[in-house]
């Protein structure tokens, strides 16, 4: 969701009103993700780059994002009126108690819905999510060395390299690492489309792992300025790719 400030300034707004249209302009776009029928929608709502950006800004967005979590859980939210789920995706411990509350409420109340799901990335970065998914990959592999009965370090050091799925059908104690499994992203597919707005085409460490085969939409229009058409036309170019990209995956 990149421009809410551009925005602002282009409209002679206040930075934060830039941020509050932002939000606005997500809750319009969603709702039109949902008539049209997507079933995976993610949102790059910050980053944990963005946590160096001036505190009183900082505060600002997590001011607004607050009060816009515990919003969702409201009857009228889009949340129910669409029947969606909702995941905060990211290293969460890194938000303030109030907001990482509010969040893992919203995911407690809407863990039943089934029609769509939302995941909103907060305090995420690609980086920090592989490196996580490697760390919990090596726990998980030395917690299954240590699982088998009377091993002494060194027989459990020349098992290294020895991870093969042979080996681990005949040692069900030990699981091979898998580290997509242990990615924050793993609770949804790859996606399909990537849509960054206000011209930017670079990624900003956003889902680099995911995505390898997704068509990327950069239009000019600034966050707050997004609307159907943008959607739209990037639902368009994706059909026209479609075929395309079904061939390439079945190369790889
Ligand atoms: C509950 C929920 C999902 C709330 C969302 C709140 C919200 C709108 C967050 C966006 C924050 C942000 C860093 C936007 C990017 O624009 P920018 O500030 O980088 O704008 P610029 O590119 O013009 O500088």
């Amino acid at each position: 969701m990149d421009g809410n400030r551009r925005y602002a300034k282009k409209q002679k707004l206040e930075e934060g009103s830039g941020h509050k249209a932002g939000f606005l302009a997500l809750m319009s776009l969603l709702k039109y993700c949902y008539e049209l029928g997507v079933k995976y929608t993610t949102i790059y709502a910050f980053s944990i780059d963005n946590f160096r950006r001036r505190p009183e800004e900082v505060q600002y967005v997590m001011d607004l994002m607050l009060e816009k979590i515990e919003g969702l859980l409201k009857e009228e939210s889009i949340v129910n009126q669409f029947g969606v789920r909702v995941s905060f995706v990211g290293n969460l411990k890194l938000l303030n108690e109030a907001v990482r509350v509010a969040a893992e409420k919203v995911m407690i109340a809407t863990a039943n819905n089934t029609k769509t799901r939302l995941l909103i990335c907060v305090a995420y970065t690609s980086s920090d999510e592989i490196v996580n998914a490697v760390q919990e990959s090596c726990r998980e592999k030395w917690h299954g060395i240590k699982a088998l009965n009377g091993m002494k370090n060194d027989e459990i050091q020349a098992l290294d390299g020895e991870m093969s799925e042979e080996y681990q059908e005949k040692n069900p104690g030990i699981k091979l690492v898998d580290l997509e499994k242990n990615m924050y992203m793993a609770i949804a597919p790859d996606p399909d489309i990537l849509i960054r707005s206000s011209g930017e085409t670079r990624l900003s460490n956003f889902l680099l792992w995911q995505a390898t085969n997704t068509l990327l939409c950069c239009p000019r229009a600034l966050w707050p300025e997004m609307g159907l058409w943008n959607l739209v036309w990037a639902v368009l170019k994706f059909q026209r790719n479609y075929s395309y990209m079904e061939k390439k995956k079945k190369q790889l």
